[in-house]
C-alpha cells in the first residue's frame, strides 16, 4: 500500500523457542482507526511493541513514517498507552498529566488547555487535584489514556484503552477516538471487548501469531456470512483450531 503510516514486513518474533509472530505483514493508511483483536497471548502486545521499536524482531521489519523502527525521532509523533499504566503514584493527576505534557514539548496556555479537554474526555475533571495513589484501577486506566491523548501525535497506539471502563464512558471515548480519525490521526487499539471491533475501521484480527484476517468490519461479515464481528471471530477460530497447527 503506498500511503502507508505504520508497515509490518515479514515479521518473525520468537522469545526463546516460541514463534509469538510468524510472518506478520499489514500495512494501516492514514487516518483509519484498525482493531487490532485475538485471544489472550495471540501476539497484539508484541505487535504494538515491534511498531513502537521495544521489541527486536528476529526477520523483518516493522515501519512508521516510511521509517524503520527503532526510531527514537519518531516517538514523540506517537501516543503510546501501554496496557500497564505508567503513573506517578504520590503525583496528583493533574501533576502527572502536566508532567507528560512537558515531557512531549506542550508548555503554557496550550497545555493548559489541552489537559482540561482530555480530562474532560476521560471523566477525570473532578479528581484532577487527587493523588493517584487514592485512583482506582479503572481511573488510573482513563488517566493513562488521557495521558497518550496528550500533545501533538499523529500516530495514537492504545493497548486495550477501555478495560475497566464502563459502557457509558466507554461510548464517549469511542467518539473522541472517532473524532481524532476525521481530523486525520492514525489509531491502531487492541481490544477483547468484541462490539468495539464494530467501531474500528479495519479489524486486524491475530491468532495464533498470525494475520488471519484484515478487513472492514462488514467486508468480515459478508464473507464469513455472520452477524457480528464477536460471530466472525469465533467461526475462524474454530476453523483454525480444526485445520491448523501453529508454532
Ligand atoms: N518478554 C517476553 N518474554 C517471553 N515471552 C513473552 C514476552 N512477551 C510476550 N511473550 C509471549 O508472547 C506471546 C504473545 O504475547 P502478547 O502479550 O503479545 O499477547 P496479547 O495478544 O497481547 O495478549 P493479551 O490479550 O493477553 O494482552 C505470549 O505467549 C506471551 O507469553
Amino acid at each position: 500500500m503506498g500511503n502507508a503510516i505504520i508497515s509490518m514486513k515479514n515479521v518473525v518474533k520468537k522469545f526463546g523457542k516460541e514463534t509469538v509472530l510468524n510472518h506478520i505483514d499489514f500495512d494501516i493508511p492514514q487516518g483509519k482507526i484498525i482493531g487490532l483483536i485475538g485471544p489472550s497471548g495471540a501476539g497484539k502486545s508484541t505487535i504494538i511493541k515491534i511498531i513502537l521499536g521495544m521489541e527486536k524482531t528476529q526477520q523483518g521489519t516493522a515501519t512508521v513514517f516510511g521509517k524503520i523502527m527503532p526510531n527514537r525521532q519518531l516517538l514523540n509523533r506517537i501516543g503510546y498507552m501501554a496496557q500497564t499504566d505508567a503513573l506517578y503514584e504520590s503525583l496528583t493527576a493533574k501533576e502527572n498529566l502536566q508532567f507528560y505534557a512537558d515531557m512531549k514539548g506542550v508548555s503554557g496556555q496550550k497545555a493548559n488547555r489541552q489537559i482540561l479537554h482530555v480530562a474532560e474526555v476521560v471523566e477525570l475533571t473532578n479528581d484532577l487535584n487527587k493523588r493517584v495513589s487514592g485512583y482506582s484501577g479503572g481511573m488510573k486506566r482513563r488517566l493513562s489514556l488521557a495521558i497518550a491523548m496528550l500533545g501533538d501525535s499523529e500516530i495514537f497506539i492504545l493497548d486495550e484503552p477501555t478495560v475497566g471502563i464502563d459502557p457509558a464512558l466507554r461510548r464517549q471515548i469511542w467518539s473522541e477516538l472517532h473524532k481524532m480519525r476525521d481530523e486525520g490521526k492514525t489509531l491502531l487499539v487492541t481490544t477483547h471487548v468484541m462490539d468495539e471491533a464494530e467501531l474500528v475501521d479495519d479489524v486486524a484480527l491475530i491468532l495464533g501469531g498470525k494475520l488471519i484476517a484484515y478487513d472492514t468490519p462488514a467486508n468480515l461479515k459478508a464473507e464469513y456470512n455472520e452477524d457480528t464481528v464477536e460471530n466472525v471471530f469465533l467461526k475462524v477460530e474454530d476453523e483454525n483450531e480444526k485445520n491448523v497447527v501453529y508454532r
